[in-house]
């Protein structure tokens, strides 16, 4: 769908060339307005949580290059809209939020914004919006006469929002059913106030924006514009920002920096090339050469963009510090398994084998009696643990998952006994 159109502007550029676009309602005609410079374009997100995951990063990139290409980026929290719920992409009704919820989650939400994009009130400063402003106040009777009346039903039955539910007979409630009503008018209010000619999401939001596209028209805005960027998944299939353990989150207090580093670095060999193009902003030179590396060297790759990703969400300092905490954990990790190893037979650590004989086994003390008066001055520990107890006993719990324990004897001399 892109393939056979250039754009001239640095916006579209830079969208298509790293992969962002899905859809377009109109390549040319949006090109023309990035061009002509201050393209203004909003993106909302919903407080349906405390936190956005990385999901919701590819929306943000959106908006921060943009900023970049000169546009003035406006994201928008739908304090009013998740009130209600948006059925896209969803197959079941959403538990309704409180108000409180709501809140609270706006409030934690907000900040994440601020690491991706200058606010301000310049030329092409950001503005964070908050559709509860206009949302909330909507009389009903006002609204049906004024915005109501432009709907039609019979194409709304046709989004697939409504068509999904419908067609595997699943409930979608009236209060559902008014979502795209909401944010279409999002979009005609947020053009009349701030000039907005674009709206931007995930590619299951293309119902909603060309709704407000189609209202835009009946209520005499000047031409909008919709532009989808792809839904993402991982090369095996799994939505980006969710594992088997839950969400990618991108507030620290919920996700650790460093496991947040460790979700970038577990990128599938086949993702490298695609994720540094969409979630870092390093030139596109440079991600040519990562993506050539072959072999081991990928693992170059997936460091670079563990690095540079966790540094837009948490900062360049905490994301130094993580990739510095994994190279250690891993050096250590490789260090202990080069210790000198001897081996214990299964049946004497089934049979339960005293921490002294242990020590001696090792070959750290030359007699039970050496080992006793060693931990009393704190000098033996197993598994990087001090030994506290003479009596105590190792089982199978202390053989770590490759089946060796670590016994140490001050600070430098270590052995790894194996169970063989
Ligand atoms: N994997 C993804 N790839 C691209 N965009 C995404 C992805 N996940 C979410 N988005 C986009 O982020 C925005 C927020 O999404 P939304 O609030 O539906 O969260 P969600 O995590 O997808 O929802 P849920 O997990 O409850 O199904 C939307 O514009 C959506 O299109
Ligand atoms: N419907 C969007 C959020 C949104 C809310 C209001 C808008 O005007 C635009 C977008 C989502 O669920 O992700």
């Amino acid at each position: 769908m892109t393939a056979d159109f250039s754009p001239k502007s640095d916006f579209l550029r830079a969208l298509i060339e790293r992969g962002f676009v899905h859809q377009c309602s109109d390549f040319a005609g949006l090109d023309e307005k990035a061009l002509a410079g201050g393209l203004t374009a909003y993106i909302g997100f919903d407080c349906t949580a405390p936190s956005l995951h990385v999901g919701s990063l590819l929306p943000i990139m959106l908006l921060a290059w943009l900023q970049r290409t000169g546009g003035k980026p406006l994201p928008l929290v739908g304090g009013g809209t998740t009130r209600v719920g948006d059925p896209s992409g969803k197959d079941e009704s959403r538990r309704l939020l409180t108000i409180e919820q709501i809140d609270a989650n706006k409030a934690s939400i907000k900040q994440i914004f601020e690491r991706f994009l200058a606010f301000g009130d310049g030329p092409t400063d950001a503005l964070l919006l908050d559709n509860a402003d206009w949302l909330a106040r909507l009389n009903y009777i006002d609204f049906l006469r004024d915005v109501g009346r432009h709907f039609s039903v019979n194409r709304m039955l046709t989004m697939d929002s409504v068509k999904l539910r419908l067609e595997r007979e699943h409930e979608l409630s009236f209060i559902e059913f008014n979502y795209m009503c909401l944010q279409a008018y999002d979009f005609v209010e947020i053009n009349k106030r701030y000039g907005a000619l674009l709206q931007m999401g995930g590619s299951d939001q293309w119902g909603n924006i060309v709704t407000g596209l189609d209202l835009g028209r009946r209520m005499g805005t000047p031409q909008l514009y919709a532009l989808t960027s792809p839904l993402l998944t991982t090369s095996s299939g799994a939505k980006m920002g969710k594992t088997a353990a839950g969400a990618v989150w991108l507030n620290a207090d919920m996700l650790s920096p460093y496991d947040y580093w460790q979700y970038w670095r577990n990128t599938e060999d086949a993702d490298v090339a695609r994720f540094l193009k969409l979630f870092t902003f390093l030139p596109m030179e440079e991600i040519g050469r990562l993506a050539a590396l072959q072999g081991a060297e990928v693992n170059e790759a997936k460091k670079t963009l563990a690095t540079e990703a966790t540094a837009l969400v948490h900062g360049r300092a905490a994301a130094e510090q993580a990739a510095e905490t994994a190279r250690a954990t891993f050096e250590e990790g490789a260090l202990a398994l080069s210790l000198p190893k001897v081996a214990v037979s299964a049946q004497e650590i089934d049979a339960g084998l005293g921490v002294l004989t242990a020590f001696v086994k090792a070959g750290l003390v030359a007699s039970t009696g050496e080992a006793r008066r060693q931990i009393k001055g704190g000098g033996l520990r197993v598994n990087d643990a001090p030994v506290t107890d003479e009596r105590g006993v190792l089982g199978e719990k202390d053989f770590a998952e490759d089946g060796v324990v670590k016994l140490s004897l001050g600070k430098k001399k270590h052995v790894l006994l194996e169970r063989s």
